[in-house]
């Protein structure tokens, strides 16, 4: 992940805020929910079908986030859990590698431990997942350690509260913090876009996650009622767009959460592709999280029944 050279000054006077709100009007950030659904109906009906190929297929599993974020997982679960990664290759030679395994920040040792293959990253959520309540001390105490005992890339949850309400200071201090603790490991910032309802806060919240030191925005934790859309993933990627036209800085993008079928997959491929381009359809710059793609792309991939993960 290239490293971006935009650091955030951050002070606590009256014009922060009026600093994001400044920020904030360099960008359109009222939308229409209309157009924006119409936008995306016409890239679903006009664009994907060209995409639903093995090639996009197999780019798509090289892209996945490999994720278990369960209440029931532990350090032997784990294990095996990575472990079936090791094996992979082994059994699918002429297939790419997922992109990252995505656990708890207490797994990453045994993650790390376990995992034997170059170039997958140890993926960890962090900063109280999945609601981010929590004072920023527990969120950087977690964080650090998560990376001390081997996490390659950190996740973690906007604020969304502070969002809704307003903070935009405190929002993005608290973004801005935990990437200071990340450093020139990749931070993705979830910003939990069911709950924020409208395109028009999806933008914002994308343009202020993206500013407070981001280098990937993510959709959904995949523990809210709704999860990632296909809507707000063409909203997120609008604003990468816009960032990258007014910074030159690239920021990934990651749809997560509810992503179920590989034709879900392929909407997204298609829209990162008709509204970011090629540049971003490479797994530094798009990732999928997900804990039940894998056997589905695999079973596509092999045209049959496929259960390995
Ligand atoms: O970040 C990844 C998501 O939590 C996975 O969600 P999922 O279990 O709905 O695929």
């Amino acid at each position: 992940m290239a490293e971006k050279n935009h650091q955030h000054e951050h002070h606590h006077h009256e014009d922060e805020v009026s600093k994001y709100e400044k920020t904030l009007q360099l960008y359109t950030t009222e939308l229409d929910e209309a157009q924006v659904q119409q936008a995306v109906k016409t890239i679903i009906a006009e664009k994907t079908l060209a995409n639903d190929t093995p090639e996009v297929k197999k780019f798509l599993f090289g892209s996945i986030e490999l994720t278990t974020l369960s209440t029931t997982d532990s350090d032997t679960s784990v294990m095996a859990f990575v472990d079936r990664v090791n094996r992979f290759e082994s059994a699918y030679p002429q297939l790419p590698h997922v992109a990252a395994v995505c656990v708890y920040p207490c797994f990453a040792e045994v993650a790390s431990e376990t995992l034997e293959v170059e170039g997958v990253e140890i993926t960890c959520v962090s900063g109280s997942f999945p609601s981010s309540q929590a004072v920023i001390e527990v969120k950087v105490a977690e964080t650090a350690l998560a990376l001390r005992d081997g996490a390659t890339e950190i996740d973690i949850v906007m604020p969304v509260g502070k969002f809704l309400s307003g903070n935009y200071e405190e929002l993005c201090d608290d973004i801005a913090e935990l990437k200071q603790v990340c450093g020139d490991k990749a931070m993705k910032v979830i910003l939990e876009t069911g709950d924020l309802k409208t395109a028009s806060n999806i933008k914002k919240a994308s343009l202020l996650a993206m500013y407070a030191g981001a280098d990937y925005i993510k959709t959904s934790t995949g523990k809210e009622k709704i999860s990632a859309t296909p809507e707000a993933a063409y909203v997120m990627c609008q604003a990468i767009k816009e960032y990258y036209e007014k910074t030159g800085i690239q920021i990934g993008f990651k749809p997560a959460g509810g992503i179920n079928t590989v034709m879900d997959a392929i909407i997204y491929y298609t829209i990162v592709k008709e509204v970011l381009g090629e540049k971003w359809l490479t797994n530094k710059w798009f990732r999928l999280g997900t804990s039940r793609l894998a056997n589905l792309l695999l079973s596509e991939i092999n045209g049959e029944e496929t259960k390995f993960f």
